[in-house]
């Protein structure tokens, strides 16, 4: 870490929904920084509040029903006190955002090309025809084949994994400091995954973005993360430098998640439980109900403060407060070696 600003920083926020059962806090008290030209990935199970934290960077949630709350600094500038106008130029030429599904972002009455086009010239005052020349080197610089030939194409012309090049050449327009990307890649099949994957880590390093990335996937998180948030229910459990948390996983909640990769313990049956009802919380950790290690500590008061393991690791966790002893989670042998460890519930 540099002393330097971050070029995006987030203290304390909090989304709510104010839904027919009640109030629904999506994220609740979240911090984290993304670096310039770092990948930060938001990991978690489905409904921990990736997407919500995520869109809540540049306001997307719609508001009513939600409220976001809390502080978001982008290159220093608070952008809760930033006017609409102000914002609007931070979505439109400094912060992109690139979601699962591209079909949706796409719009399918109009040519890929005209699409793009018109991308730059909302961008750039320049005329049409240059506007398309710029339009083919993006395709091309995402890897779209033919790139000339295919601007006259519908979207439905386009492969799932085109369409996301698509996407992600509309994304690089305007040259982002910040791409953010939602599951960019789930709705792929596994080559093309690691194909547009690739192309961002590409990216990244010829345009200098940074990149937060969104994903329930900890193999993806292990491909391209630099850094990694380890979300629950809305609250941060463990957050680290990648090495960090693959070489040394400390929260149970994470431990878990590692085993349901390929050749782990819950490969074939992810984690026992669901998620809690996010209108009415448990008290303490969010996972005590679902965590085989929990003690009674860990279902009062509130989410436990984050434990420092060192200066860019981080635990939210009872074990690591109070003289316990957290080798119960971490294995006796505490070689790091978490695939070696007593992972799951075992009672099956
Ligand atoms: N517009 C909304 N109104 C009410 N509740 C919402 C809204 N959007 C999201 N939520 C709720 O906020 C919580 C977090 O949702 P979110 O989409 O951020 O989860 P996620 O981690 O991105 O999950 P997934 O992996 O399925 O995309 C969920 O309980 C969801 O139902
Ligand atoms: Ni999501």
């Amino acid at each position: 870490m540099t002393t330097d600003t971050p070029l995006l920083s987030i203290e304390n926020l909090t989304t709510t929904f104010d839904t027919d059962a009640g109030l629904l806090t999506a994220v609740d008290g979240v911090s984290f920084d993304v670096g310039r030209g770092e990948t930060v990935c938001i990991v978690g199970e489905s409904g921990s509040g990736k997407t919500v934290a995520s869109e809540s960077i540049t306001r997307l949630i719609p508001s009513p029903p939600g409220s976001v709350d809390g502080t978001i600094r982008f290159e220093g500038r608070d952008i809760a006190s930033m006017s609409e106008s102000e914002l609007r130029e931070i979505r439109g030429q400094n912060i992109a955002h690139i979601f699962q599904n591209p079909q949706d972002a796409l719009n399918h009455c109009y040519t890929v090309g005209w699409q793009i086009t018109e991308a730059v010239q909302v961008h750039e005052d320049v005329a049409k025809e240059a506007a398309r020349e710029r339009a083919v080197d993006l395709l091309n610089r995402v890897g779209v084949a033919n790139a000339a030939a295919r601007l006259d194409d519908y979207p439905h012309e386009f492969s799932g994994g085109q369409k996301q090049r698509v996407m992600i050449a509309m994304a690089l327009v305007t040259n982002p400091d910040l791409l953010i990307a939602d599951e960019p890649t789930t709705a792929l099949d596994v080559t093309v995954q690691a194909q547009i994957l690739r192309l961002l880590d590409d990216l990244q390093d010829e345009f200098g973005m940074s990149v937060l990335f969104v994903t329930h996937d900890l193999g993806v998180v292990a491909e391209i993360a630099d850094r990694v948030v380890v979300m629950y229910a809305g609250k941060v459990m463990e957050r680290g430098d990648v090495y960090e948390i693959f070489e040394s996983p400390s929260h149970p909640y994470t431990r878990a998640l590692m085993d349901c990769l390929p050749g782990g313990d819950r490969a074939a049956g992810g984690i026992e439980g669901t998620l809690p009802n996010p209108t009415d919380p448990p008290d303490g950790c969010r996972f005590a109900p679902r965590c085989e290690y929990a003690v009674d500590e860990c279902t009062r008061g509130d989410q436990p403060e984050e434990a420092e393991l060192s200066a860019s690791h981080s635990v939210s966790c009872v074990y690591y407060y109070g003289g316990r002893d957290a080798s119960v989670i971490t294995g006796e042998d505490d070689d790091g070696d978490w695939s070696s460890s007593p992972g799951g519930l075992a009672d099956d």
